[in-house]
């Protein structure tokens, strides 16, 4: 199991995304950046796309984490490989054919993620799932940062960790909404290992120890659960 934390730009100051990005990078900082791109029409929300990704890339050597929350994932997916995204996650509500994007995202050279609304059932994409690398399991409605935890979601979460468990998948399973001090230990312990959190990253006083401080919390979760996890 890994535990990797993947603080989320959604939530710094876009006006300042170079310097955002440093104070969340180091030893002990963030092991992916979050990416979120919205589109005012997959998600009423609206955020940033290739061109800023690929300004991105060229600004920091942290792995890109792009999570396409957008209409149409099977046209632009894999443009964000291309331009250097280390994963490129597609929603299951939105894509088209979900087994050629995952392929032509990894044929580009980068991971390949599927996300899923709070709502839609894991059981509906896991012969999908097989093709991917990344499972993002979101607790939250997508749109937003800041919004609360949803509990709800750990079963969902439970589930795709005993399927990599017993080897019917092999993703990395992710958690994006609400992480914090608070729920992070729990998403953990229901066996994520890939964290997202945005809000309690860069509303933090000091955004490089939130970092650190929620991996801390995910490897004493872990400790409990998986008497030998990996250091991600
Ligand atoms: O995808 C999303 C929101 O749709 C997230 O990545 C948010 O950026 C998470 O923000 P917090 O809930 O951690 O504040």
């Amino acid at each position: 199991m890994a535990s990797l934390i993947a603080p989320s730009i959604l939530s710094a100051d876009f006006a300042h995304l170079a310097d955002e990005i440093a104070a969340v990078t180091g030893p002990e900082g963030a092991d992916w950046l979050h990416v979120d791109v919205m589109d005012n029409h997959f998600v009423p929300n609206l955020t940033l796309g290739l061109p800023v990704v690929q300004s991105l890339r060229a600004a920091t050597e942290v792995p890109l984490d792009c999570h396409l929350m957008i209409e149409d994932p099977d046209r632009w997916a894999v443009g964000y490989a291309e331009a250097g995204a280390h994963n490129v996650t597609v929603h299951a509500e939105a894509v088209r054919d979900p087994i050629s994007v995952a392929l032509d995202i990894k044929a580009a050279g980068a991971r390949a993620g599927l996300s899923l609304k709070p709502n839609t059932p894991l059981d509906d994409w896991v012969e999908a799932l097989r093709e991917y690398d990344t499972l993002l399991v979101m607790t939250v409605e997508p749109g937003f940062g800041g919004q609360s935890f949803m509990p709800e979601m750990l079963d969902k979460v439970r589930r795709a960790r005993t399927m990599v468990d017993t080897g019917h998948l092999t993703v990395v399973v992710q958690v994006d909404g609400g992480i914090n001090a608070d729920t992070v230990a729990a998403a953990a312990e229901a066996g994520a290992d890939c964290f997202v959190a945005g809000s309690a990253v860069y509303g933090a006083a000091d955004p490089l120890r939130a970092v650190a401080a929620l991996r801390r919390t995910v490897l004493q979760a872990q400790a409990v659960t998986d008497p030998a996890p990996s250091a991600g």
